[in-house]
């Protein structure tokens, strides 16, 4: 019979992908990593349910204390993003540094079982004519997951295995429910695991972050109010600027070293192309040409059409292989720091963090 571990949240959707595979005939372990330092209450919840899902379908169930991992990669890299004027995107580094990297590893080592699964709509496939582990949009496209996941390397989706990729949504819960699973009415999260934990991304910065006030300016450099901390703003954003303008203003920059929030109109923040860093190529090999493919530049955009150029790599790994996007239309609202995630079709071809225009 063959193993697999499944990584439980807690959620609805991991139990349904442990009960899918239990059902197949795999012998499944759950696996939890405990993520969060403090009071921790979502986790808690979260690995109660959890093992609860374990003791009906009569698995084993570890708990992996990963609140440094989770320290170091998420809460840091985020408090220094938001510190330099950046909106960093933690869900897709914790899926390559947090979850599928250590759960492969533990699962190895510790367990000598050499395929984890989790309950991520995405769907994975070996392409034996570019010996490629391809990633795919789910087939219910209201819950594909695949942006998230644009950062894993060959070697995690070699050994990773999504039993929901063909799911509808509507199906796991029916699933969740058929096997009577604990979970199969909880309420879907509705937020980073974060903001969840904290109430808003501003309470959680605020934890880490003591604001410094600072100028408002417009792109002339006049003065049109004042801010209480640059970590309280992300490019793009509208409201809660305490400005009364003829015009709505937008963020249009964030300049860490004068401690100043730029704004203007809506014009001013479309741009037609941007630069890419730490690129990953997931279902085709790096090009050495440009290539066209449709790019998402958040979770829930619009693909929009758009030109791949390779640019030179970097040795530096947070720069590290680089390409410019250049859209067919102007587009509203990139954020640096977020990811920029590329495809044909429903096939996710690479992704990378949206760089700070230099001019
Ligand atoms: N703390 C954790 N430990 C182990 N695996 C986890 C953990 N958190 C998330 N995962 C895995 O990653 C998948 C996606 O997590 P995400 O936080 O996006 O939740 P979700 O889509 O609401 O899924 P769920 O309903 O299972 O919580 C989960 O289905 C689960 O397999």
């Amino acid at each position: 019979m063959q193993k697999i571990v499944v990584g439980l949240s807690g959620g609805v959707d991991s139990s349904a992908a442990a009960a899918i595979l239990h059902h197949q005939g795999y012998e499944v372990v759950g696996l939890t990593l405990w993520l969060m330092r403090g009071k921790g209450q979502c986790c808690s919840e979260g690995m109660v349910d959890a093992a609860h899902i374990c003791e009906q379908l009569g698995i084993p169930h570890y708990i992996v204390d990963s609140r440094d991992l989770f320290q170091t990669h998420i809460i840091d890299y985020l408090v220094e993003g938001y510190g330099a004027g950046i909106t960093p995107l933690p869900c897709s580094q914790c899926n390559r540094a947090v979850k599928f990297g250590p759960m492969l590893g533990y699962a190895s080592t510790e367990l000598n079982i050499n395929h984890i699964a989790t309950g991520h709509y995405a769907r994975v496939s070996y392409n034996s004519q570019c010996d490629r582990h391809q990633l795919k949009r789910a087939v219910d496209r209201t819950k594909d997951q695949s942006y998230f996941l644009y950062d894993l390397t060959q070697d995690l989706l070699a050994g990773v295995v999504f039993p929901l990729g063909e799911v509808p949504k509507s199906e796991t819960r029916r699933i969740a429910a058929q096997y009577n699973l604990k979970t199969a009415d909880k309420p879907e999260s509705q937020d980073l695991c974060l903001v969840e934990a904290n109430g808003s991304m501003r309470a959680f910065l605020d934890k880490y972050i003591t604001g410094k006030k600072g100028e408002i300016v417009d792109t002339e450099g006049r003065v049109l109010g004042e801010h209480d901390g640059i970590h309280h703003y992300t490019i793009g954003q509208r409201r809660g600027l305490g400005i009364s303008a003829a015009e709505p203003l937008y963020v249009l920059s964030i300049d860490p070293g004068r401690n100043r929030v730029v704004v203007g109109d809506r014009d001013r923040m479309t741009q037609t192309e941007c630069t890419i860093r730490r690129v990953n190529w997931v279902s085709i090999a790096p090009p050495s040409e440009p290539i066209r493919a449709e790019v998402q530049i958040r979770y829930r955009s619009k693909p929009l059409p758009v030109t791949v150029v390779p640019l030179s790599s970097e040795a530096d790994p947070q720069i590290g292989s680089r390409v410019r996007l250049i859209f067919d239309e102007p587009i509203f609202g990139i954020t640096p720091g977020q990811a920029a995630v590329w495809y044909s079709e429903d096939l996710l071809l690479g992704g990378g963090v949206i760089e700070r225009p230099t001019s």
